[in-house]
């Protein structure tokens, strides 16, 4: 039954480490201490297999913990993994010669302590095995009654027997540093006769540098007549491979005078372990998709950093940023071109850092980067900065030139806190606001940002409650026909009259909406109140106008919209030609096939359909074929320098003669000033819609608007 002994002054340490030595195996026994005076008294029958202590503690530190422990009879080769913060090789080696067989960095990766824990007492079994054999061996030769000389070339034979049946490396080497022998293993391993190597030096079966590490511990065997404790060692693969690894016990050899007639080497291969253990690290520590750090990575270097900063006066920046219209890209384009865009931007991201930094992937569409050393804050925005003019650059996909764009936040060590969940807590948060002050923009993390966060977490609360209580209304802006200038139709615009706040606008409660799935009520709402009110509009004497009402993408891909709007426009009466949809390029492109179908059926009832936005989607023009719509409304983007920019007032030209060839009426939105008026009814523009006919009025003026413009009409 294998006993595992964990020695560390910080209860929850000490807890965490037994846990997971406990689910190594069933039969393991863990003996945990606070102190090393008192582990060390306690050390009897019996001897711990594997030792795991803390580096830093009152009273003895790690090395000199080992020190002692190794001189306690039965502990020489007892193998322990010493647990540290420091990485620095003076303290390695200080712990290395005080005789700790491996390392762990503080704080613990628990995949790591579990296999390293695991293969160390493994080969501490296999170990015991080796020594049992050799024991056996000496007896032998101590016990048998032929001259000494016979004895020894016996006993190398049966030796060599008994050694050649053991799964490692054995080989043993006098005082004059020759071999007196090598298991077949041994001798396979550095390519020489077994009995061809006896009388050799190391150096000469060995190479130089393994070999003559080998005779000076052999020295230290012959010097102190105690075995060397375990200890894993490197050599250089055959042939210039990659690198092999042993794990390597040195023990005393006697002869029948009890003097120490050679030292016994045996060296277990444990490369692929090694390997195997690597990868699972990489594994356990890097995003399948990017092959960057992932978040459990990221944890540690900054608790790391974090603690090595503590130790001297150094600044270090976590940045987190999120990629714009990622959502947008993987709705339109699907999984695999999203899947691409996130490598493109991870390989970009690679090169804006440098050797010391870490880039790593959250997840999703989130990244994070560590700055470590930076020489002062203006450091840290600078680099968010050239980020943000990086990922402004195109990026390539499925043949498609596509701009994302990134939101960063940034928090500083020490200024903006001192432990890693709470730098990742405030870097969140600075994203976050980021995102909401517009997109493509870092902000850096300020205090008062952390009482709006705590109010977004109610906003969900303060939404439910707001449908629950009629918060919510709806505005309309009239459409204009260009042709006659009467009011033919108005576009639903929500508003949220806050309890506290006042009016809220759209976008600044609907993205919110949009990632909690509320829109989908929401918008339910906002067809059935266009429907119910557009439907009284009659009674008040005004002419059969069309209300158009925005879509959100969830929305269609959630529900049956056929069944929905059937529903809504049987409960209110309303004449279905006078209900139009207005959806945007990302709804068209979302499963095509499926949205033309309800689309088809839709307008069969005669509800019009309008594409929202257009000419900012991904869909080139011609795309716009496939879908029975029957009218585009072009972007304001371009609406707005219309009359100055050569490039919009192309686009604009395009868009009407697209719609034209294809019979579908163009409209345009976000007109404010009569230049514009006028180039877009030279260019057969239909319809407009913006501030300079009117702003989105609430129903009553929207309604008294109407009226005038009725007015106007019959005494024209
Ligand atoms: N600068 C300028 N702006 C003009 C002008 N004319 C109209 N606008 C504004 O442009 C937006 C037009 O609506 P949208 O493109 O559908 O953009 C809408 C739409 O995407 C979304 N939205 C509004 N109501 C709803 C809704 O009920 N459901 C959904 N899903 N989205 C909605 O919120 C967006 C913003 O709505 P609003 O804040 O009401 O902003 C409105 C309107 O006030 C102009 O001449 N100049």
């Amino acid at each position: 039954m294998p006993l595992v002994m964990i020695l560390d002054d910080r209860v929850t340490n000490r807890n965490i480490f037994a846990k997971l030595a406990a689910s190594i195996s069933d039969d393991v026994r863990v003996e945990t201490h606070g102190d090393p005076a008192s582990a060390l008294a306690a050390i009897g029958a019996p001897l711990p297999d594997l030792v795991i202590t803390d580096y830093k503690m009152p009273g003895m530190n790690g090395a000199e913990f080992v020190r002692h422990f190794r001189q306690i009879p039965g502990c020489e080769d007892v193998p322990v993994i010493a647990i540290t913060v420091y990485e620095e090789r003076s303290f390695r080696l200080a712990a290395l010669e005080a005789g700790a067989t491996d390392f762990l960095l503080s704080p613990v990766d628990h995949a790591e302590f579990l296999t390293r824990a695991r293969n160390l007492l493994q080969m501490r079994r296999q170990a015991l095995i080796i020594k049992g054999r050799a024991h056996d061996l000496e007896r032998e030769l101590q016990d048998s009654e032929r001259s000494r000389q016979q004895l020894l070339r016996d006993s190398k034979e049966r030796l060599a027997q008994v050694i050649d049946t053991v799964p490692a490396c054995v080989s043993a080497f006098d005082r004059d540093g020759a071999c007196i022998f090598l298991n077949s293993r041994a001798a396979a391993r550095f390519d020489v006769d077994a009995h061809g190597a006896i009388g050799q030096r190391a150096d000469a079966l060995l190479g130089d540098e393994m070999g003559a590490r080998s005779l000076s511990l052999d020295q230290m065997v012959f010097r102190s007549g105690v075995a060397l404790p375990t200890f894993e060692e490197e050599s250089a693969g055959q042939e210039g491979g990659e690198p092999e690894y042993w794990l390597t016990t040195k023990s005393p050899l006697r002869d029948g005078d009890g003097m120490i007639a050679a030292v016994l080497t045996s060296s277990l291969d444990i490369t692929d372990r090694k390997k195997a253990e690597r990868h699972l690290v990489h594994l356990a520590h890097h995003d399948a998709l990017t092959g960057l750090p992932n978040r459990t990575f990221l944890q540690d270097r900054l608790r790391r950093e974090i603690a090595r900063a503590r130790r001297g006066d150094r600044i270090f920046a976590l940045l987190m940023l999120d990629i714009d219209r990622f959502k947008t890209v993987n709705d339109a384009l699907g999984h695999h071109a999203g899947d691409a865009l996130l490598c493109a931007v991870g390989e970009r991201l690679g090169t804006h850092i440098r050797k010391k930094d870490v880039l790593a992937r959250l997840g999703g569409d989130e990244f994070a980067l560590l700055l470590s050393g930076i020489r002062n804050p203006q450091d840290a925005l600078d680099r968010a900065e050239q980020i943000l003019g990086a990922l402004k650059q195109p990026f390539t996909i499925a043949g498609e030139d596509i701009v994302v764009g990134a939101s960063i936040g940034v928090v500083l060590h020490p200024n903006d806190g001192d432990d890693a969940e709470d730098m990742l807590k405030k870097v969140d948060i600075a994203m976050y606001r980021a995102k909401a002050e517009g997109r493509n923009l870092y902000r850096a993390f300020d205090p008062a940002m952390m009482s709006s966060a705590r109010g977004e977490i109610t906003l969900e609360a303060e939404l439910r409650r707001a449908l629950a209580n009629q918060e919510f209304e709806l505005f309309y802006q009239p459409q204009i026909d260009l042709r006659t200038n009467r009011i033919v139709g108005a576009e639903a615009l929500i508003r949220w009259r806050h309890p506290t706040r006042g009016l809220v606008r759209p976008l600044d409660f609907l993205p919110f909406a949009e990632e909690t799935g509320l829109i989908i009520p929401i918008n339910e709402w906002v067809i059935a109140q266009a429907c119910s009110e557009a439907r009284g509009w009659c009674a008040h004497g005004l002419p059969p106008l069309r209300v158009a009402v925005n879509l959100s993408p969830v929305q269609f891909r959630n529900r049956n919209m056929v069944a929905l709007v059937d529903d809504i426009l049987a409960r209110t009466g309303l004449d279905p030609k006078r209900l139009e949809l207005e959806l945007t390029e990302t709804i068209l492109m979302h499963d095509a096939d499926a949205v033309t179908i309800e689309l088809r059926e839709l307008r069969k009832r005669g509800v019009s359909v309008s594409i929202d936005d257009f000419g900012t989607g991904y869909s080139s023009l011609a795309y716009v074929k496939k879908f029975p719509v029957d009218r585009i409304k072009i972007d304001q983007s371009f609406v707005r320098n219309l009359t100055s920019d050569p490039n919009d007032a192309a686009i604009v030209r395009a868009i009407v003669n697209l719609g034209h060839s294809l019979g579908i009426d163009v409209i345009a939105e976000g007109v404010d000033s009569a230049d514009q008026v006028e180039m877009l009814r030279a260019e057969g523009c239909e319809e407009a819609q913006g501030f300079l006919f009117a702003k989105p009025l609430p129903v009553e003026e929207f309604l008294a608007l109407v009226q005038a413009d009725a007015a106007v009409a019959r005494s024209a």
